[in-house]
């Protein structure tokens, strides 16, 4: 299974604190890897630095290393889903849907099946911002189920979900890491799903960053 991310000596600084140094790891497919660390310790920074939305003070990120025409266009083989559920509150859940979609650039989904998969049938013409959190969690998360991208990097997936949705979310990590893709996530919960896969890193805040 080939290398979907080397990251090598990256260094991150916010308000002149140091949350990570000399941070270097990989990934390859068929990989899970948990970041750890408490609030504020700098989870969300790294994502956001690895898909290059904060700048970093340092380091080197490579994606999709020895496939050179994924490298290329590596943004349109990598999702990224912010820690906040992101749905638009006045347009009904089933409209999300549609629309999430739409922004992915897929134009053949089943809305009304992926609102059914995720448990939301019933409530597809609600307005979102009348759902509760973890509804509207798994509005934003049925864009795995037709995502194509092999690296999925997703802060906070798990949250406000309950316990039927995060089972359900791990089994499609699962499916995903068994077709060869890979996954990194932020999540202050243990996964329960058992992999020999699953890497951790464990980010200190400054103190010490490693696995
Ligand atoms: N836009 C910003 N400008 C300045 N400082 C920021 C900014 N965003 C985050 N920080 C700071 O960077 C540090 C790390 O924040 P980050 O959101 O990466 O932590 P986290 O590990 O994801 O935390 P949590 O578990 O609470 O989600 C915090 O001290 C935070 O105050």
């Amino acid at each position: 299974m080939s290398t979907v991310l080397a990251v090598s000596h990256l260094a991150s600084q916010r308000a002149g604190r140091t949350l990570f140094a000399e941070l270097t790891f990989d990934l390859a497919q068929g990989e899970v890897l948990h970041i750890e660390g408490v609030n504020g310790a700098g989870k969300s920074t790294l994502l956001r630095s690895l898909v290059g939305l904060v700048q970093l003070q340092a380091g080197h990120i490579t994606f999709f290393p020895e496939q050179p025409d994924l490298q290329q266009n590596w943004r349109a083989h990598t999702l990224f889903m912010g820690h906040k559920a992101g749905v638009k509150s006045e347009l009904t859940a089933l409209e999300n849907v549609a629309l999430q979609a739409q922004l992915c650039g897929v134009d053949n989904i089943d809305a009304w099946q992926l609102l059914e998969t995720v448990g939301l049938l019933g409530l597809e013409d609600l307005p979102a911002g009348q759902l509760s959190a973890g509804q509207q969690r798994r509005i934003a998360l049925t864009k795995l189920w037709y995502s194509n991208a092999l690296l999925w990097i997703l802060d906070e997936p798990f949250t406000a979900l309950d316990t039927f949705g995060i089972e359900l979310l791990q089994q499609k990590f699962a499916e995903h890491t068994a077709n060869g893709g890979a996954i990194i996530l932020t999540s202050h919960q243990q996964l329960t799903w058992q992999t020999e896969r699953l890497k951790r890193l464990r980010i200190a805040g400054g103190d010490d960053a490693g696995y």
